[in-house]
């Protein structure tokens, strides 16, 4: 149960007991948004980052989420990546591999990881045209005022100093929106996290 909890119209704070608490609450809000967005929409679009997050997502690998979530309906992104091969210990993708992809039956073709075999500048331009693709045929919904991706979930650790998704404060990239995908400091990361255009951010400090 959370220790406190406040709505308003910026979000909402959840502050949960200890780590246990927070991988439960965390699998119950991801299994809830996961089967609201198959719902309404038939699929599940979920990009994830690095850091302790997929040590935190562990319950959802475990009953009653493992066999009650619909994994064949999700598609998975990551929200920022490190330029090293996929097989790296640095790797958010292998990170996810080992953690949570290797262990539920998601499809392998609706995992959509960075090219790890091209500079981290084509890798970004890549990954901007392959989710436009599927902005195209909807398996990612689309902004209401604009034709850019609306994410059903972005997960995002915080790092000590207030970074997520290698966007530190106060650093320029935070200031440019113009494209949704970069490469900066050898890491491909999203610019859209910074604007609001996915359905839910949750963030986990
Ligand atoms: O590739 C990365 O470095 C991560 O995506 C990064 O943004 C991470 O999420 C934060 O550093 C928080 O890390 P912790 O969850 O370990 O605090």
């Amino acid at each position: 149960m959370a220790l406190s909890e406040v709505n308003n119209d910026r979000g909402e704070l959840r502050i949960l007991e200890n780590l246990d608490e927070l991988r439960t609450d965390l699998a119950d809000y991801i299994a809830e948004l996961s089967e609201a967005a198959v719902k309404e929409r038939g699929v599940f679009a979920i990009a994830l980052s690095g850091g302790s997050l997929i040590d935190l997502m562990g319950k959802l690998c475990e009953a009653p989420y493992n066999k009650t979530v619909d994994w064949a309906k999700w598609y998975i992104f990551w929200a920022d990546e490190r330029v090293v091969a996929k097989n790296h210990s640095d790797s958010n993708y292998n990170l996810a591999k080992d953690g949570l992809l290797s262990k539920v039956p998601i499809v392998p073709s609706h995992i959509h990881s960075i090219n790890d075999s091209v500079s981290a500048e084509e890798a970004a331009d890549e990954y901007m045209f392959v989710i436009r693709q599927l902005v195209k045929t909807r398996m990612v919904s689309v902004s209401d005022i604009s034709d850019c991706p609306k994410f059903d979930l972005i997960l995002l650790g915080m790092g000590p100093d207030g970074h997520i998704a290698s966007l530190f404060p106060n650093h320029s990239a935070l200031n440019e929106t113009d494209e949704w995908v970069r490469a900066k400091q050898r890491r491909c990361i999203w610019q859209l996290i910074i604007s609001d255009l996915t359905a839910h951010h949750c963030l986990l400090g």
